[in-house]
């Protein structure tokens, strides 16, 4: 486990651009993006909307492509750095079952299997299996337990999205990538699920990078990395709801906010 004040860097953007359109059309949704995000913390990607949040997150992932720049999945000792700008689709198939997670707003579950197949569908579809230990531990600490062989439309939203976490969060992967996940949830649940990523990245030193609206949302990261129009606009760390909120007005308003490293 990493110490508090060191930063190990689980994937990184190098002056990643992202341009669509062309002509009169164009936007450059991401303009010479660095950053990196660091292993076993929580970082929330904020910013207003259209500022390039989504399209970072997806091109970290490896779901998008990059126009000029490079993006890296950082290796451990254990598994070697991955240029994932220029990884072909099978490597990039072969990451985001092994070494990507994912948790989307819209929960993204298959609706005719129980919340224990859902669960361990990427494992079974990479030909390997959890610990029964780890499997259990998983579950129980998102509290699951009694709800493994309910149907995903048996189950709460806030119940689903904890299927959908536990699901990420069995394989271990390298990072988990979290689209608005409480986007869809009342405040009682959407905090139930924050808190579970967060004690994820405190207990088992998993990696999360989070995009959000939401600033109480951002309060559950070690870091908030601001985005406006394709920039890097500053990070708080640390973050509150207020900080949060008072960052975004700055960016609304156009005065610098802190600095990025
Ligand atoms: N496939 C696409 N084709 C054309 N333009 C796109 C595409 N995807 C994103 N954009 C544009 O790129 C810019 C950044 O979009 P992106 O979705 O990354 O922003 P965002 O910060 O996630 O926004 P929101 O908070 O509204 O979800 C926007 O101007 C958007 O319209």
């Amino acid at each position: 486990m990493t110490s508090i004040s060191s930063f190990v860097p689980a994937c990184s953007a190098q002056g990643v651009a992202r341009v669509y359109g062309r002509g009169d059309a164009e936007v450059r949704a991401l303009d010479g993006v660095s950053v990196a995000f660091a292993r076993g913390r929580f970082t929330a990607i904020m910013g207003p909307s259209g500022s390039g949040k989504s399209t970072l997150m997806h091109t970290l992932a490896g779901l998008d492509g990059v126009d000029s720049g490079r993006v890296i999945l950082h290796g451990d000792g254990r598994r070697a750095d991955v240029e994932i700008s220029t990884a072909p689709d099978a490597v990039l198939t072969e990451l985001r079952r092994d070494r990507i997670g994912f948790v989307f707003q819209a929960f993204n579950l298959l609706p005719v299997l129980t919340a224990r197949d859902n669960i361990l569908l990427p494992m079974r579809l990479a030909g390997s299996r959890p610990t029964p230990e780890w499997f259990d531990e998983v579950t129980g600490r998102l509290g699951l337990t009694d709800r493994l062989d309910h149907l995903p439309h048996e189950m709460s939203g806030g119940q689903q999205q904890r299927v959908a976490v536990a699901r990420a969060l069995l394989p271990q992967p390298d990072v988990i990538f979290a689209d608005e996940p409480t986007g869809n949830l009342d405040s009682q649940s959407g905090g139930e699920v924050l808190s579970m990523l967060r004690s994820s990245v405190r207990e088992t030193g998993q990696t999360v990078v989070m995009v959000t609206h939401d600033p109480v949302a951002a309060s559950y990261s070690d870091r908030v990395v601001l985005l406006a129009d394709g920039r890097l606009a500053g990070e708080i760390a640390q973050p509150t709801a207020d900080s949060v909120i008072d960052a975004m007005r700055d960016l609304r308003t156009s005065r610098t906010v802190v600095p990025v490293r």
